[in-house]
């Protein structure tokens, strides 16, 4: 595999035509089995938004680190606010990563009943003091969750299901949207530092857009790296852990790092699609044979997230009782 495949899903985009659904649903479907990643064109997003979520993800990031703190995620039981330098380590194994994150998840009033019951991951975001960044990444949220929901109609079809099979599954989601910074990688680097840790992605599917600085690898079968450079305008979308694990590994999620070697500092964004906290991840019908039957137990998406943050953090780790 030299290059990532591309999907366009143009014909998609404000149309409801099967024939179409059906093409991309077989394009995504071999990526998703074969090489985990491709790229997405033909979303419809408009260029103007994208630019917006990279200035202001910009003019966030250069805030002073006083300013910043305040909104730590380590204040947040709900997965949200900012994770500083080396505040991460996605690859357990190596040194802590050279990137600093913001996430930002579904946008609820503080008195939304998901909240005032007690829902997992319902809370609300925490904001910067910068005029039209809440804006700005609420419409971007929309935005990149209605891309997701129209990918998951092709999925659905090509696992068999009716297109709308995800939909009450995926319609208040855990979804984070997460601002990345990149500096450049320095010469002081301890060996085997990275940008991003090697890792897999914990949520359905990610989309990724990042600037035109590259350092994405993902991992061949093989255990070489392909690079996979940015086209501008499109997203690079991969499969995760929970859709793996939904499709009773039928899908791949692959490992994939970041290194930051092109001498200047990187933006990305990445759009996390978890499922609702109560959807149940249970082996998918079609998904399981005779030879190949359900290798996992059932689990609700917020058990099966926070599991997953739970190793990622030290803060959310419990002490044994
Ligand atoms: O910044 C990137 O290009 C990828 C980031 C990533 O893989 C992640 O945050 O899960
Ligand atoms: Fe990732």
């Amino acid at each position: 595999m030299d290059r990532l495949p591309i999907i366009d899903l143009s014909a998609l985009v404000g149309a409801d035509d099967p024939a179409a659904l059906a093409m991309v649903a077989a394009e995504i479907g071999a990526a998703a089995r074969g090489p985990g990643f491709f790229y997405v064109s033909g979303h419809g997003i408009d260029p103007d938004l994208l630019a917006d979520v990279f200035t202001q993800s910009a003019a966030f990031f250069d805030l002073p680190r006083a300013d910043k703190a305040p909104l730590s995620i380590e204040r947040s039981p709900h997965n949200r606010g900012y994770v500083g330098l080396l505040g991460e380590k996605l690859d357990s194994a190596k040194p802590a990563d050279l990137k600093e994150a913001f996430n930002i998840g579904l946008d609820l009033s503080p008195d939304d009943p998901r909240i005032l019951g007690g829902e997992p991951f319902r809370g609300v975001n925490v904001w910067p003091d910068l005029p039209g960044f809440a804006e700005t990444m609420r419409g971007y949220y929309d935005a990149a969750w209605s891309v997701g929901r129209l990918l998951h109609r092709a999925i659905a079809v090509d696992l068999g299901l009716a297109p709308d099979f995800f939909e009450d599954k995926l319609d208040q989601p855990m979804a984070v949207l997460r601002l990345l910074h990149y500096p450049p990688h320095p010469a002081g680097a301890e060996e085997g530092q990275l940008g991003a840790g090697e890792h897999t992605d914990y949520g359905n599917i990610t989309l990724l857009m990042t600037d035109d600085v590259g350092g994405l690898e993902v991992r061949r079968r093989d255990g070489t790296w392909l690079k996979a450079p940015p086209i501008p305008g499109a997203f690079v979308c991969n499969i995760g852990d929970c859709l793996m694990r939904w499709t009773n590994d039928v899908y791949v999620s692959t490992p994939h790092r970041v290194l930051n070697a092109g001498g200047r500092e990187r933006y990305s964004v990445a759009f996390f699609l978890d499922p609702n906290p109560d959807a149940l991840v249970a082996c998918l019908p079609g998904c399981a044979s005779d030879e190949t039957p359900a290798k996992y137990a059932p689990v609700t998406g917020a058990d099966y997230l926070a599991a997953r943050l739970d190793a990622t953090y030290d803060f959310r780790r419990k002490e044994p009782a």
